[in-house]
């Protein structure tokens, strides 16, 4: 099957290139031609004047299912906000509770331009059904949690995820291992999960020092920050990590940070609602850590749009600096595609529009007043769009959405089995 995008604004992220206007040829999931000019016999033309096309927003954090919670508990601590009221509520979940909800979440996820993410739950089989009907490109994690036991069962479960799903769904699916966060992971269990990783080369996603009454609980209880703590167990050592968060990181937690395989995934729009902070992604950088860009899970950041994030991922630094020039438009884009790709390893696929990288593409519709003039493309995607501005979503050479009409999702099903399941949840909580 041959698709050919014509006559679009092509962003690629690649180091180096500017935007140019082209065509873009895909063979199957693959990118095999970028160009200004491509005539071959396709199957099928998508005319893209007037569009923007770049690669799909990789979102490197989220809890998928918890878009059933969006708006059932807001202004909140985040202790509060997660103990009163996300966990009894997840208790409730049954998993085609998980299955329905994570559905939302990509059906939002694709609407918005999001074609890839890193999702940690706690019944993750659900997810990885609906990732792999829905279409979408995901790293899959269950969350484990180890305050009472050694967690055999969960681990198992994490195991299972493992052997069952990663590369199926035509290699859109990948697995990681989650211990949850420093506080809910005593020591000798997470250490064994590190090793665990390490023998088995298997990526690790974990929060890390999302506020500053979890670094208070780390250094009564340890007398370390919760960097500290991961850095004694040997976390950074060997294993691939995607910490999510990384908000109250200080100089010293930076240094131990530096060199790491994997990096920080900053969630800008969860940090500021949860009244967090604002996370040191300029001094991260500085050090050499890569910084992606994720949104949490709907239940605390509200919406799943990338670009909402973008812009707020921007603003902040800019703000917390008092700098305009830092985390520049292109800069802050490459964060939501090929670095957040990084984060998940799946950077040599895509991330990047680029020959030989598979075809994960979003047009988004140039033709709006907000828009208009297009004086730079970059600056227009940093700080201009919006998630509603997307007309097409392109995941492994398929189309998940075309002038917003989602095309592996009935979203009038969606609606009626979201609805029922979202309000039996949380009934009395
Ligand atoms: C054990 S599965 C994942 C677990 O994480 C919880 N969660 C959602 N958002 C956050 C957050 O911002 N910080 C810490 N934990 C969070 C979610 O409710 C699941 O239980
Ligand atoms: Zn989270």
């Amino acid at each position: 099957m041959k698709t050919l995008i014509k006559d679009v604004l092509v962003v690629t992220m690649v180091e180096g290139i500017t935007p140019f206007r082209g065509d873009i040829l895909l063979e199957g999931d693959s990118i095999t031609a970028i160009h200004p000019l491509i005539t071959d016999d396709v199957n099928e033309v998508i005319q893209g004047k007037g569009m923007i096309a770049m690669p799909g927003l990789i979102n490197a954090h989220q809890h998928s299912p918890m878009s059933l919670l969006r708006g059932f508990s807001d202004d909140l601590k985040l202790m509060d906000w997660l103990e009163k009221k996300m966990l009894p509520a997840e208790a409730r979940m049954t998993p085609e509770d998980i299955y329905w909800g994570s559905k939302l979440a990509m059906a939002e996820m694709i609407k918005s331009g999001t074609t890839a993410f890193a999702d940690m739950y706690i019944q993750m089989n659900e997810i990885a059904l609906a990732v792999e009907e829905v279409g979408m490109r995901a790293s899959l994690t269950r969350g484990l949690v180890f305050l009472q036991d050694d967690g055999g069962r969960r681990v198992q479960e994490a195991l299972d995820l493992i052997d069952r799903w990663s590369g199926k769904a035509q290699g859109r699916i990948t697995t990681m291992l989650g211990p949850h966060a420093p506080y809910t992971c005593l020591p000798e269990p997470l250490k064994e999960i590190i090793s665990l990783a390490v023998k088995r080369n298997i990526p690790i996603h974990i929060h890390l020092a999302e506020t500053k009454e979890e670094v208070i609980q780390m250094r009564e209880k340890y007398q370390q920050t919760p960097t500290e703590y991961l850095y004694q167990l040997g976390l950074f050592e060997q294993a691939h990590v995607l910490l999510a968060h990384g908000v109250h990181l200080n100089h010293r937690d930076i240094g131990l940070l530096k060199g790491m395989r994997g990096g920080v995934a900053h969630n800008p729009v969860s940090n500021l609602k949860l009244g967090c902070g604002i996370a040191p992604i300029m001094d991260l950088l500085r050090f050499g850590i890569t910084v992606g860009i994720g949104t949490d899970g709907a239940g605390s950041a509200s919406t799943l749009d990338m670009f909402e994030e973008i812009k707020a991922a921007t603003w902040l630094q800019k703000l917390d600096y008092g700098d305009p020039t830092v985390l520049p438009a292109r800069q802050v884009l490459r964060m939501a595609t090929i670095e957040s790709a990084k984060l998940l390893k799946i950077d040599s696929e895509v991330g990047t529009l680029e020959v030989g990288k598979k075809a994960d593409i979003i047009l988004i519709d140039g033709n709006k007043p907000h828009l208009l003039p297009l004086h730079n493309v970059e600056s227009a995607l940093a700080y201009c769009v919006n998630g509603a501005d997307v007309d097409t979503t392109i995941v492994n050479g398929k189309l998940l959405m075309r002038h917003r009409q989602l095309l592996t999702i009935n979203e009038e099903e969606l609606f009626k089995q979201v609805s029922v399941r979202a309000k039996r949840i949380v009934e009395g909580i």
